[in-house]
């Protein structure tokens, strides 16, 4: 198979709705895909260029290296067609990729390179064409808790995984199905798992599972030497979900690393909090599995999302700004809220009770803006890892790596390109 230059891969970003933190030690929780998505133009220039570039505009980023400077990892292709990572990165790998990236003083830029380094030496091959740029654009908000990082990751294993032949172009439409649970699928939700490792430490695995499957999960890490499970939910009942962007920036990696702390130093207390957030998502999966729900379950699921909430603050992730966001929703009596992802600022959900009046929904509308945060509301469960090639879609034809930085905003992308808007895409 020839790959043709150029191509998008396609992400979604998602919402942690229980069991943030406690999915790191080996609880279940649930989480779906969002309507918001990374997107991954790969393009090639036609000079005989040896570099490989990245142009990641969302965080400010640009950087090259020289294709012969890079150690190139991949494992000899075997009879296996999908070849696996192994549990942990590689520390050989990891000191290899040491010169390449010392030069990078942010976290943030450190993260994303680091990410993109260590999955392009692993699955594209030394022959790889030099003179070719990854350009990544974002609809999701960066490092506010809808899962960028590992949106990111999956844009990347799944690109660096066809170029390497690993994985045959994506073959489904559309419409055809929400989650999909192909071997293509599973080797790059696997390998973006790898993506997470070198942007958050020690991640739980539910981000980059959505973000590769789609749809919604009950997901449960079983330590290192057990897979994963994932169970899809297929009619999560009509939920409404406000989302509000603190817009208070905060690293994932930081706040892992701060309970694994709090873990260590009190571990009794919090094995109890732990336990108390597996029964929260077990509880709130049964409720979920019904098709409506009633009043009564409405009810339980809302109150499930204050304890579970309770229950973070307890952990020390939240922030006082979603604190503010769960004060004035309580003062206008609209629902449940709890922060989402690993907290720390970034962004909440609020389960709204049925019956609103509109002027309440407004006045908290405006309460929120005033504070400068940021609401919209959420879809839930949209399709996971996409392609869009040259092949199916006039559209590539004069994209350029300018055209595609210079997407003013969020519609502007999903309208050019979008998995929304644009029918082209296939589906792994
Ligand atoms: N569109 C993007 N472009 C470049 N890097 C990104 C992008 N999205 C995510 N990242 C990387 O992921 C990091 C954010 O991940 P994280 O702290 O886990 O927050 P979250 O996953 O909740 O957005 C960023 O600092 C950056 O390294
Ligand atoms: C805190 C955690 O449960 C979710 C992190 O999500 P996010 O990076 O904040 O979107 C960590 C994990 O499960 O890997
Ligand atoms: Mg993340």
């Amino acid at each position: 198979m020839t790959v043709q230059f150029p191509f998008v891969t396609s992400a979604p970003g998602k919402v942690i709705i229980f069991g943030e933190h406690s999915a790191v030690y080996n609880r279940p929780a649930i989480a779906a895909a969002l309507s918001l998505r990374t997107y991954l133009l790969v393009s090639k220039d036609e000079t005989e260029s040896d570099y490989i570039c990245l142009e990641f505009p969302d965080i400010d980023f640009h950087c090259h290296w020289k294709k012969s400077d890079l150690p190139f990892h991949m494992a000899p292709k075997s009879d296996t067609p999908h070849v696996l990572p192994p549990k942990n990165l590689d520390p050989e790998l990891i000191s290899d990729l040491g010169p390449l990236l010392s030069a990078i003083d942010s976290p943030l830029h450190y993260g994303a390179a680091y990410a993109f380094l260590y999955l392009f030496v692993s699955l594209c091959p030394r022959s790889t064409p030099g003179g070719l740029t990854f350009t990544m654009r974002s609809t999701l908000p960066i490092g506010a808790g809808l899962g960028s990082s590992a949106s990111m990751s999956v844009c990347l294993a799944s690109a660096f995984g066809y170029i390497g032949g690993h994985i045959k172009e994506a073959t489904f439409y559309r419409d055809s199905k929400i989650t999909n649970d192909s071997d293509e699928c599973n080797f790059i939700d696997k390998w973006s798992f790898m993506g997470e490792k070198c942007i958050h430490g020690n991640p739980s695995g539910i981000d980059n599972a959505v973000a590769s499957h789609g749809g919604a999960v009950m997901f449960q890490r079983r330590g290192n030497s057990l897979p994963s499970v994932r169970t899809a939910m297929r009619n999560l009942p009509p939920m409404n979900l406000l989302l509000t962007n603190t817009k208070t920036p905060r690293r994932t990696a930081t706040l892992v690393a701060n309970v694994s702390k709090l873990v260590a130093d009190y571990p009794k207390s919090t094995a109890h909090i732990l336990d108390a957030m597996e029964d929260i998502a077990r509880e709130a999966y049964n409720l979920m599995l019904r098709p409506f729900l009633n009043a009564n379950g409405k009810d339980e699921l809302l109150k499930l999302i204050r304890i579970n909430h309770g229950l973070l603050v307890s952990l020390g992730v939240s922030h006082p700004n979603l604190e503010r966001i769960k004060l004035n929703c309580d003062e206008l009596h609209v629902g449940e809220t709890k922060l989402t992802g690993a907290g720390g600022g970034g962004c909440a959900i609020t389960l709204l009770r049925d019956g609103i009046k509109p002027e309440v929904l407004t006045e908290l509308e405006n309460r929120l803006e005033k504070l400068g945060f940021e609401s919209f509301k959420a879809t839930l469960g949209g399709k996971g890892v996409g392609l869009l090639t040259t092949n199916d879609s006039a559209l590539l034809k004069n994209m350029t790596v300018k055209n595609f930085i210079n997407f003013k905003s969020r519609d502007n992308i999903e309208e050019s390109i979008g998995c929304t808007y644009v029918g082209d895409w296939r589906y792994w």
